[in-house]
Formats: C-alpha cells, sequence, structure tokens
C-alpha cells in the first residue's frame, strides 16, 4: 500500500501543477507576442474540446465524431444570449451551454447504449453533418448581423482572454484528472474494456455510458462557448463535421484520456496548420495530415500518451524488476470448513432451463448453496457450468425457473443490481480493466466499501502485487487472483468463481486453495466454485453439484458425490482418474 505521506502528495499534486500552469499561463501571455498569444488560445480551447473527448473515446471507449457539434451547442447559446442581452454575462452563458450541451449529449448517448464501434461512429457523423448543414444555412444568432459577443472587462485584451482560456482549461483539467481516478472514472474504463465485467462488477453500463456522454459534452459546450467568445461571433466554418474528424484523430493519436496529452493534441491542432501555412502549403492540407496520423493510430493500435507512459513503466521495470510473485504456500495448510448441515440456505436455483436452439445447456437443474459453505460445480466440458453462472448471476435473462438469493428472488433483475444485492460472480476470460491500477480496481469493484486498509489485507493474503502495480503489466493468471480478491472487497453474500485458477502454476494453485478454503470464515462470504482442477476441487470443496449434458447428476457432500458410480463415469469415463 501507499505510505501516507505518498498518498497526500497524489491527491494535492494536481492542484499544484494547476497552479504552476496557472502562472507558466501568466507568464507566457506577458512574455509572447500577440500573435503566438491568439494561437495559445485557439490552441487552449482545442484542450478544452479534447480533455472532453478523452472522456468518452479514450476511457470510456466509444467512438464519437461529433465533438464541435456539442461546441457548436455552447458557442450558439452563448451568441443567443449575446443577441438577447441575457443578464449574467460571457461566463454565465458559457455555463448555460455547457448545460445545454450535456443534455444534448445525453440525448445523443441514448443511442450509443445500443450502439457500439462503428455503428456509433456512423450515428455520430451523421448528427454532426446534420448539425453542420442546419447552422451553415441558419448561422449562429447575431452572425448575420456581425454582433460581437460582449467579453467582461479583465479577458477583452487577447492576452486577457489567453489566462481565460488557460483558468478554464487548468479548471476542467484537474477536475477531469480527479474524476479519472473516481468511481465514476474506474466504471468508464471498466465500461471499455467488458461491459459484462463492469456489469457483474455493479456497474450501471447505461449510466456510465451516459455521463461520459454528458460531460464530455458539457466540456466540449465549454470550448465553444470560449470559442465564440474569442472570435467575437460564431461562425458555422469553425465547427464543421471535418474539424470533428480531425479533432477525433488528434484525441486517439495524441492519447487525449491524458490531461497532458490533450494539451499536446491542442497544440498539434495550430501547429500543423501554422507551419503548413509558414511553408505555403495550403492548410487544408491540415486535415490531410491528421488523416494520416489517424490511420497509423488505428492500425497500430496506439497512442504517443500511452507509448509514452509504457515506456517510462517499463523503464521503471527494468531498474525494479517485475513484481515479486507472492502468491507461495503457507507454512501450515489451514484445514478445510467442516459442512454445517444446519446453514441457512443463501442460494437457491429451482428448475432452472437454458436453450440455445436445439442445444439444452441447462434442463430443470434445481439444488441450493448454504451459507458460509465452498461449494464446487463441476462437469465436463460443455456440461453447462459456465451457462448456469450466467443465469443465475443475471447474463442469461431467458432462463427459465427461479433463481433466491437470501430467500428473495432475483429473476428478472440485471446483472448490476444482482451484484449489488451481494450476488457476485468472475470469468473465465479476462474481464480485469488493464488501465487501473490493483488498488484502484479494488476500490472500484468494491463501491468505496473497501478502505485503504482493508484492500491492504486482501493484497496481502491473496499474494497480490503491490497495490499501485498497473493491471496491464500483470499477468493473465495473477489478475484472476486480483478478480477474487477485489470481489471479496465488495463484502458480496455469494461470490462465484468460474474457473479462477485457470494459468496459474501447481505451486500457486496450492496456495490460492489454501487462501480460498478461509473465505467464509474470513470474510463472511459464501463460495459457488467451477472448477476443473480436481486437486483444488477436493482441497476447497464441502460439497459438490454435478452437472452433465445441463442437467443435474449428483449433489451431497465431496465424498459421496466423487464415490458416485455415475459420477466417475460421466465426469471421468475411468475410475482411477478420481
Ligand atoms: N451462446 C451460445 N450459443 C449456443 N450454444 C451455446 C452458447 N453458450 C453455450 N452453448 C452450448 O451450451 C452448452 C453448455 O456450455 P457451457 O459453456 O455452459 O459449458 P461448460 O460446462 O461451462 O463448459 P467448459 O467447462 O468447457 O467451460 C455447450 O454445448 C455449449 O456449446
Amino acid at each position: 500500500m501507499l505510505p501516507a505521506k505518498n498518498s497526500t502528495l497524489k491527491t494535492t499534486a494536481p492542484y499544484l501543477v494547476g497552479l504552476g500552469a496557472l502562472a507558466a499561463a501568466w507568464l507566457l501571455s506577458i512574455a509572447l507576442p500577440n500573435y503566438l498569444v491568439f494561437l495559445g488560445t485557439t490552441a487552449l480551447l482545442a484542450t478544452i474540446a479534447l480533455i472532453g473527448l478523452g472522456i468518452v473515446t479514450g476511457t470510456a471507449g466509444m467512438i464519437v465524431l461529433c465533438q464541435l457539434t456539442f461546441a457548436a451547442v455552447g458557442a450558439w447559446v452563448v451568441s443567443w444570449c449575446n443577441v438577447h442581452g441575457v443578464p449574467g454575462g460571457l461566463i454565465i452563458w458559457i455555463i448555460a451551454g455547457a448545460l445545454v450541451a450535456a443534455v444534448i449529449g445525453l440525448l445523443l448517448g441514448l443511442p450509443a447504449l445500443r450502439l457500439r464501434g462503428v455503428n456509433l461512429a456512423v450515428v455520430t457523423l451523421g448528427f454532426a453533418a446534420a448539425a453542420d448543414m442546419t447552422l451553415t444555412k441558419t448561422q449562429f444568432p447575431g452572425a448575420a448581423q456581425a454582433v460581437k459577443i460582449a467579453v467582461p472587462g479583465p479577458f477583452e485584451t487577447d492576452r486577457g482572454y489567453f489566462l481565460l482560456a488557460a483558468l478554464a482549461t487548468i479548471v476542467i483539467g484537474v477536475a477531469v484528472y480527479q474524476i479519472q481516478r473516481t468511481r465514476l472514472g474506474s466504471a468508464w474504463k471498466a465500461v471499455a474494456f467488458s461491459e459484462r465485467g463492469a456489469a457483474a462488477a455493479g456497474t450501471s453500463v447505461r449510466s456510465a455510458k451516459l455521463s461520459a456522454f454528458a460531460i464530455s459534452a458539457a466540456i466540449a459546450g465549454v470550448a465553444g462557448g470560449l470559442m465564440a467568445g474569442q472570435v467575437g461571433t460564431a461562425y458555422a466554418a469553425g465547427f464543421s463535421t471535418l474539424q470533428s474528424l480531425a479533432l477525433y484523430v488528434l484525441a486517439i493519436v495524441a492519447g487525449a484520456h491524458l490531461v497532458e496529452m490533450a494539451l499536446f493534441g491542442g497544440i498539434l491542432w495550430v501547429l500543423i496548420p501554422e507551419l503548413l501555412k509558414r511553408w505555403g502549403v495550403p492548410q487544408d492540407w491540415g486535415l490531410v495530415v491528421f488523416g494520416v496520423l489517424g490511420i497509423q493510430a488505428l492500425t497500430t493500435n496506439s497512442n504517443l500518451g500511452a507509448d509514452l507512459r509504457n515506456a517510462v513503466a517499463k523503464r521503471r521495470r527494468a531498474r525494479n524488476g517485475p513484481p515479486e510473485a507472492k502468491l507461495v504456500p503457507l507454512e501450515t495448510d489451514p484445514a478445510r470448513l467442516p459442512a454445517n448441515a444446519d446453514a441457512p440456505t443463501l442460494l437457491e436455483v429451482r428448475h432452472l432451463g437454458v436453450a440455445f436452439g436445439q442445444v439444452k445447456a441447462l434442463n430443470d437443474v434445481s439444488f441450493s448453496v448454504p451459507a458460509g459453505h465452498i461449494v464446487g460445480l463441476i462437469g465436463p466440458n460443455g456440461a453447462g457450468k459456465s451457462t448456469f453462472v450466467d443465469s443465475v448471476s443475471g447474463f442469461l435473462p431467458q432462463h427459465t425457473g427461479e433463481v433466491f438469493l437470501g430467500g428473495e428472488p432475483v429473476n428478472g433483475l440485471a446483472p448490476h443490481l444482482r451484484a449489488r444485492l451481494g450476488l457476485r460472480r468472475t470469468f473465465q476470460q479476462d474481464r480485469v480493466p488493464p488501465s487501473l491500477s490493483v488498488a484502484d480496481y479494488m476500490a472500484y469493484l468494491s463501491h468505496g466499501k473497501a478502505t485503504t486498509e482493508r484492500i491492504a489485507e486482501l493484497i496481502e493474503f491473496f499474494g497480490c502485487p503491490g497495490a499501485g502495480e498497473k493491471i496491464s503489466s500483470i499477468d493473465v493468471g495473477t489478475r484472476r487472483i486480483i478478480e477474487v480478491a477485489a470481489n471479496i472487497a465488495a463484502d458480496p453474500k455469494l461470490l462465484i468463481l468460474d474457473e479462477p485458477a485457470a494459468g496459474l502454476s501447481h505451486e500457486e494453485h496450492v496456495a490460492f486453495g489454501q487462501r480460498l478454503r478461509q473465505v467464509p470464515a474470513r470474510y463472511g462470504t459464501t463460495v459457488l466454485i467451477i472448477e476443473h482442477d480436481l486437486d483444488l476441487v477436493r482441497s476447497v470443496c464441502d460439497s459438490l453439484v454435478v452437472l452433465d449434458f445441463g442437467s443435474l447428476l449428483a449433489s451431497g457432500p465431496q465424498e459421496t458425490v466423487l464415490n458416485d458410480p455415475k459420477v466417475l463415469k460421466a465426469y471421468m469415463g475411468e475410475t482411477e482418474m478420481l
């Protein structure tokens, strides 16, 4: 875990950097010639739009090609307020523009809940093109009469306006940096990596996506309002579809989900056309340059920000060595819990059935899991184990039959709601967002319930890499253990583990089993584990349920089930192997 002094420094650092940046902006506003100050303002306003775009594309993983349309909304509201003499002045008008842009972002985000990838890109591009045509026809309020937007006294000069733009960039930059580190930021990253993984962690994918859209659009609205104030009158040409596309390219090339890289992108936004102008090349060629950069970024699936961070992490790793493997067997083997016959039922499934076309993946399966137990769910490949987990955790709502948690029916509840009721699960595939650190991931999964001390205790107990280690630098086997520990951090009633030990060495299997055996008594969590490794199953489970061809073959105490001739025949095909 991070020492307290370090973590205080981490919390205050963004504010200190912000103050430093404000001082640098003030010095630049004095030192730079007028023309460069104007260009600097343009770069800062592009930076603001890029920071917003970084949230929705870089962090939440959606392709949005209409960022400057949201900016146009901000500019439109400012122009309208100016023409109609709305009280409050520029700053209030900009805030109003941001709010209107957020509402429009929210509305556009609704179809995004159903669309992904290229389809979402097409919808947002269509929205940008439609808004572009409408604005070109109708123009901004006051544009035809060239009504100048009233800018408050201190910001009237180019230097003053540069400082206003710098202040807005710093405030938004620090705020977004901090949001990225909250549970909401983690939810965006989790949704971008795996919507199923995020839902299983109790995140409403719908709310996460809509909030990303709304906040991103609001920030674009601020950029647009400021753009209108910078030039005095907003024109449609400043918010065209092509420019939105170019901005998107810059966001992915630079890696605008990182605030400092958004600033870099903002500088490129101004620098490339400026250099072309100086070299006597038509500025429209800037769009070609952006296009080439975009193809490069998309084909290599990387961005400058991530590359830079990876290079730094690589150097640090070369200096410090890889994260130490800490999941080692305990010296004294903790005993397997004796099954408590009087324990109340925690999970009960009645007549569960799932059909995929002609395949009956589950057929009238009924059994229960008593509280405080570790129950193994076993069966040959294709027996229906994962289908069972998907049904119980809410990912296969089309199942028949009923599921009860603690006596309450959970049928019809979405996965994230079941997770919030204390029904957690892990996955066979890697669903741990690589962009989070171990501690951030645990805090995210625990819904902020787990304290720093609790996270440290879980890391220690499960032999996970250090709290500050990035998941991306950790092997997939270890990530599965982190996934187990993080789910326990949420204090679930029931944790369903889908092959948690896949990818671990024999020694780690043993060590993991020793930890798992202690989970019900130590953390109060009941465990249902699916596992092919019978050594692990034997070492941790007090009772077993066996599925075969989607039907319940046997259930009961471990020894009885493993000696059942039906199970021996169906599960392994030959008795000796058991
Ligand atoms: N989405 C799907 N569409 C069609 N058939 C499916 C689907 N998912 C699972 N099945 C089928 O349902 C049956 C049960 O699959 P399931 O993955 O639940 O088995 P399993 O016991 O978890 O297997 P394994 O141990 O290999 O993970 C299999 O015959 C499988 O081919």
